[in-house]
């Protein structure tokens, strides 16, 4: 087709005509291989065939710069991974990644830089996500890699149309392809290329098809011929593209879709969501005990123990360096919990306590974020979250945090307004224990009872109500009513599931095991010195005011290290029931630990961050104090 016939549909759709096509002086025409010699825009179009995109310095450097660009939950993570060989994390559910990644490919030869851009609806943004994307677009591409949802291809379009328009070589990958087809919609990829005039191509970045072809259309990506839009024309160009190019064949209802409508139902939903809790909750523990006990108990008591037996001998039973790396005999034998030496209490607590709980957790979570189940709990849980201050989706970060604080937090980006980040992020760090403070819950209070763990968790959740509403009322601004998008229930992938739970527990090793033996280190440390009791002595009427020896002072104390090593900590104290929840519920919520203190600042900034842990002080002290009167006014 020449670019006339291209031009000629185009000016058609935005109401011009051939003699006001000449460019205005800041519009750019980009009609990459179509131009001609007739074309009253060739010198403009050959100008930028020659694939200078706008803004970019990056053509002379070596690796050509490749954005991977579309809509939440299109799979542009899946896409990377496959074809960087990296594994980017990918959930069925949009939001999921907030940061970039970068990887490369080598195809003809040529190295391509790939980057994993957030997902993004539009290039106005709305969120940080899309603040983010836009930055990254802005920042100059190569290529830009345009992903689109097979199964909402319209309004997959709008941020298409929009890259396009701004004139950077680029690739259209209609993704989903297998979804679309179970939903009976047929695309024309090669009308839909003569729409957009760059290459299409389909994809189903699950099982890899269409990635060779994507792989082979890179080198020919292209500048678009489009200009220039308004919101307006755009969405009406968008549905004349749609009639030219889709067909939609009926098919009947199957059970997914029932269990689909019957998940976000205000009653069904609800009931199910309890069940979905309550069993996920029980798999957690089940699947963590089964751990130590069929496992990690028995290798610890008859490998790991009469191992390190020998090496408290050849140390001679005690001195500086025994202390230190056997720890304390008591009753002339290693105690796992109270020995504290590096290689038996740190060990124990990092690999036998807490590292079980930590797979466990991930993968039920991998498996309800895989399968698309959290976006259906934020639309049930949306009106409970209003009350709060937070849009329904801040159930995702929420969760999240339940397995560590940190991620939590990041995926706070996705909500819109920096109030409601505040909130959430705050929230998360106070109320939400990770799954290394919440192993050692279990560990040390389970052994009490059911009823002492449920009230360390009724705390916390009410604590996470109340402080929310309270934040809600006293803070100015609403939270925006809840839009989000469901994706289907999907069969998740192993493949995928496997490498998000090893992605997870390896960081979970490199980051948390150095900070655990650290923090038994200072504990044993702290323990033979005299600093705790000088701390403990100057914090005293606190102390007594929450009902809690002194010692428990240092505890708290070192929870800003790691909150499961300071639960630890609180064994050889010899605590009643009711002292140990209450340290275990003050200890939970005064300060985030290290690492998360340190996100908070990136994400909010040195004045909220210091707010944000004086209402964590404040609140923890507040709770704890009441939950020590309450106790006793119940005699527990
Ligand atoms: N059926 C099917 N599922 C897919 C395909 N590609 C990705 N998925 C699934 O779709 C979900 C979203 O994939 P992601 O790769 O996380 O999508 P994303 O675009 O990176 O999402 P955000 O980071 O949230 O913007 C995951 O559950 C994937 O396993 C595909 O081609 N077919
Ligand atoms: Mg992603």
């Amino acid at each position: 087709m020449s670019c006339h016939g291209l031009f000629g549909k185009l000016f058609e759709k935005h109401g011009r005509t051939k003699e006001n096509t000449v460019p205005r002086d800041n519009e750019i025409f980009h009609c990459g291989e179509f131009h001609c010699s007739e074309c009253p825009l060739a010198s403009r179009c050959s100008m930028k065939s020659e694939g200078n995109p706008p803004n970019s310095t990056l053509m002379d450097k070596k690796l050509k710069r490749v954005l991977l660009m579309g809509n939440p939950n299109v799979g542009k993570s899946a896409i990377f991974s496959r074809l960087t060989g990296l594994h980017a994390i990918s959930s069925n559910y949009p939001g999921t990644t907030v940061g970039f990644l970068e990887g490369s490919v080598v195809i003809n030869g040529e190295t391509y830089k790939l980057i994993d851009v957030p997902g993004a609806y539009t290039l106005d943004p709305t969120n940080e996500a899309e603040e983010v994307a836009l930055r990254i677009l802005n920042e100059g591409a190569d290529i830009v890699i345009i992903i689109l949802d097979a199964t909402a291809l319209e309004r997959n379009l709008y941020l298409a149309l929009q890259v396009l328009e701004k004139g950077y070589p680029s690739v259209i990958v209609l993704n989903m392809i297998d979804e679309a087809r179970h939903k009976g919609i047929q695309i024309d990829l090669k009308a839909l290329e003569r729409e957009l005039g760059v290459p299409v191509v389909s994809t189903v970045a699950l099982t890899g098809e269409g990635i060779a072809a994507l792989k082979a259309a890179l080198p020919k990506a292209r500048p678009s011929f489009l200009l220039p839009m308004t919101k307006d024309e755009r969405w009406r160009f968008i549905g004349d593209i749609v009639m030219r190019v889709q067909m939609v064949t009926h098919r009947h209802h199957t059970f997914r879709d029932r269990l689909e409508d019957i998940s976000v139902h205000p009653l069904s939903g609800m009931f199910l969501s309890l069940l979905v809790i309550i069993a996920s909750f029980y798999a957690v523990r089940i699947i963590g005990e089964g751990l130590i006990n069929y496992l990690l108990d028995p290798f610890f008591n008859s490998i790991w123990g009469p191992f390190l037996n020998v090496i408290s001998n050849v140390l001679g039973g005690s001195g500086f360096i025994h202390d230190i790396l056997i720890g304390h005999l008591i009753d002339g034998s290693i105690n796992w919990e109270q020995s504290f030496g590096i290689l038996s209490t740190g060990i124990y607590v990092e690999f036998a306590m807490v590292f079980p709980y930590i797979i466990s957790f991930y993968l039920v979570l991998s498996l309800l974020e895989d399968i698309g189940y959290l976006p259906r709990l934020a639309v049930l849980f949306d009106a409970l979250l209003h009350k709060i201050g937070l849009h329904g989706f801040a159930i995702v970060p929420t969760l999240l945090g339940l397995g560590c604080n940190v991620p939590g937090i990041l995926a706070t980006r996705v909500l819109e307004s920096e109030r409601e980040r505040f909130i959430a992020a705050t929230l998360i760090s106070v109320a939400v224990p990770c799954a290394g403070l919440q192993a050692m819950i279990f560990g040390v209070i389970g052994s009490l009872g059911l009823v002492y763990i449920a009230i360390v968790y009724a705390s916390l959740l009410g604590v996470w109500l109340i402080l929310g509403y309270m934040l809600n009322k006293t803070l100015s601004g609403q939270s925006p009513e809840l839009i989000v998008e469901i994706p289907p229930y999907r069969l998740p992938s192993l493949r995928n599931l496997g490498f998000k739970l090893w992605f997870r527990i390896s960081g979970f090793l490199l980051e948390a095991t150095p900070l655990v033996l650290l923090g038994i280190l200072i504990a044993n440390l702290l323990y033979s010195s005299s600093v705790l009791p000088f701390l403990s002595n100057i914090l005293s009427p606190l102390v007594k005011l929450l009902g809690l020896p002194p010692q428990a002072m240092g505890a708290i104390l070192l929870g800003f290290l790691r909150k499961d090593v300071a639960v630890g900590l609180l064994l050889p104290l010899g605590l009643t029931p009711r002292q140990l929840v209450v340290a275990t519920v003050v200890l939970a919520m005064t300060f985030p630990c290290i690492a998360t203190f340190v996100v908070l600042f990136k994400e909010l900034g040195l004045k909220r961050l210091i707010q944000s842990v004086l209402i964590m002080i404040s609140i923890s002290l507040i709770t704890g104090i009441a939950l020590n009167y309450l106790l006793s006014y119940l005699a527990i």
